[in-house]
């Protein structure tokens, strides 16, 4: 499987048998495109990760994803030690436009490798990256890697891009074979992977663009190559356990989960059940393998389990978003369908109260407070209850989908661009192949039916310990000393709801009437 873009150059300086495998969103040294292909081409590679100060700049300095990541870089490097006596990883602290070429030149390279990454803001870098080193003779490759299919690979019969998912998914399904599922054996060639010698890390250190390396010369045997959240000016975080430990992590996670696919179909809707995979923060950053994932899930899918086949789709719906994006990068900023960028969302003051009563857990619908407060203590956010917290923000609150997919992007652990704004866009109904407008999700309905008894809500929100089930849902709908007796107060102990459903149901329809002239279809409905 090559699938590669090769952006040429040549030149007789830069040393041919030396490559430089550039690691981004694909923290793991097994099954890697960009590895594999440049250790079977060359006789001395490299490895890199940037913790790319453009990007790490403008963040929190407390944030759970860059904690995820330097706990990954730690099992890379230790892993690249592993397939190679010396190897390692060579990490740097800078702009990756600067970084990449410095440490392209220290090494005397003759070839740089990385894996697709399709964001147009990391599009745009890796142009200038390439630009950089072509113009000095270096030779770039890159490959996919992180998703099963990519850009224009499945697409209709007249060769468009699939606008529907049924159908985008069926075609995968029937062009996917072992060839695309296959594993790259790196450890084929891991021989060629070269040690960062002592003389090798004292020139990276004294590199000029790096101002804030974080190899230790002075130190070979013992020094650290990834740094600490402190040493690249972040703070320490918690990050759940469960999901940490880069690649092993993500091993762990999906041996467990195997234990549990044959009942995903009938599970992942239930919040307070370890129904889904927990794997996507893994997805994100390449500490697993999409083939790997879509290998083990096709076998069993093909046997007809029921569970494989519903995961393997939810794997072939990131592949489908990814695909939206790359071939409608408007979507990033805008509607997928223009007509809907003609809705007027509410502003000022009173949008920016509601907003931030959202982001903290305070509507007083008790399913979308448990749901934000998941997301605001550990990172996470289960995917029904994305869903249900969305549709009340757009739905419920008449607040642009663009605020909510801004806030879950500095929340979420998981945070893919691609998948992120095609689920917003989805809730908005604006996306492609998104829920119908006059679909409107129920919060009270999802709620029971989701949550029946409580227990999720009740998890994070313990004020509500003592409802029972038939008022955990809708707590105004009590009498007061109903509340009382369980020791709640509205308004003191748990919000007052701050608006009501029915009334803003009827405020969306209407909202969105500038989409649809006609009158609503029959069977508008809530869900
Ligand atoms: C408003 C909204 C925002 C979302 N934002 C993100 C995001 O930033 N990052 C993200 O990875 N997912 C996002 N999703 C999709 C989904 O909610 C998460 O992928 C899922 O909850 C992650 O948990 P899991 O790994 O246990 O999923 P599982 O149910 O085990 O699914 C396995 C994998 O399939 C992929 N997947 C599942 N559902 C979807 C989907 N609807 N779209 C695309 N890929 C999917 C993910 O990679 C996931 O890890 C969003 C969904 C909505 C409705």
């Amino acid at each position: 499987m090559t699938n590669a873009s090769s952006h040429g150059g040549s030149s007789a300086a830069p040393d041919p048998n030396t490559a430089l495998v550039w690691f981004r969103r694909d923290l793991r040294a097994d099954d890697h495109a960009a590895l594999f292909h440049a250790l079977k081409r060359h006789t001395r590679v490299f490895c890199v990760f940037v913790l790319d100060t453009d990007i790490l700049d403008p963040l929190p300095r407390a944030d759970r994803r860059v904690a995820f990541i330097l706990d990954a870089l730690r099992v890379l490097d230790a892993d690249l030690g592993r397939l190679a006596d010396g190897a390692g990883l060579i990490v740097r602290h800078g702009p990756a436009r600067k970084e990449l070429p410095a440490v392209v030149a220290a090494l005397g390279a003759g070839a740089l490798y990385f894996n697709h990454d399709d964001e147009p803001d990391a599009l745009k870098r890796d142009t200038a990256v390439g630009d950089a080193l072509l113009s000095r003779g270096v030779s770039v490759q890159s490959f996919k890697d992180h998703v099963i299919f990519e850009r224009s690979e499945i697409l209709t019969g007249s060769r468009q891009p699939y606008g529907v998912f049924t159908p985008y998914k069926n075609n995968w399904l029937k062009t996917v074979n072992d060839f695309y599922l296959s594993a790259y054996p790196v450890s084929r060639y891991a021989r060629h992977l070269a040690p960062l010698t002592d003389a090798l890390q004292a020139d990276l250190a004294a590199l000029p663009a790096s101002s804030r390396s974080h190899a230790k010369a002075a130190t070979p045997k013992h020094h650290r190559r990834v740094p600490t959240l402190e040493e690249i000016g972040f703070e320490s975080v918690a990050v759940n356990p469960k999901l940490m430990d880069g690649s092993d992590g993500a091993q762990r996670l999906f041996k467990d989960f195997l234990t549990r696919i044959d009942r995903y179909d009938e599970q992942r809707d239930f919040p307070a059940v370890k129904g889904p995979s927990y794997l996507s923060v893994h997805l994100r950053f390449g500490t697993v393998s999409i083939r790997q994932l879509a290998r083990e899930a096709s076998a069993r899918a093909r046997k007809g389990n029921e569970g494989a086949q519903t995961w393997l789709s939810e794997l072939i719906w990131r592949d489908f978003y990814h695909q939206v994006m790359h071939h409608h990068p408007h979507v990033v900023g805008q509607a997928y369908r223009p007509e809907y960028d003609r809705i007027q969302w509410e502003s000022g003051a009173e949008a920016e109260r509601l907003f931030k009563a959202w982001c903290e857990g305070r509507t007083g619908y008790p399913i979308v407070d448990a749901a934000m407060t998941q997301l605001n203590e550990t990172g996470y956010m289960h995917n029904r209850l994305r869903m249900v917290t969305a549709s009340f923000l757009i739905k419920d609150l008449g607040i642009d989908w663009r605020w909510g997919e801004r806030y879950f992007a500095q929340q979420l652990l998981d945070f893919d661009l691609a998948a992120n704004n095609g689920g917003w866009q989805w809730a908005a109904s604006s996306g492609c192949d998104a829920q119908p407008y006059f679909r409107i999700f129920n919060p009270v309905s999802q709620s029971e039916k989701f949550d029946g008894d409580g227990k999720f809500i009740k998890r994070y929100l313990p004020v509500l310990e003592k409802l029972p089930p038939k008022l955990i849902h809708a707590p105004w709908t009590a009498r007061a000393v109903e509340l009382q007796a369980c020791g709640v107060t509205l308004g003191r102990d748990y919000p007052e709801p701050i608006i009501r459903h029915e009334v803003a149901r009827m405020a969306t329809l209407d909202r969105y009437s500038v989409v649809k002239d006609r009158k609503l279809p029959e069977g508008a409905a809530e869900a």
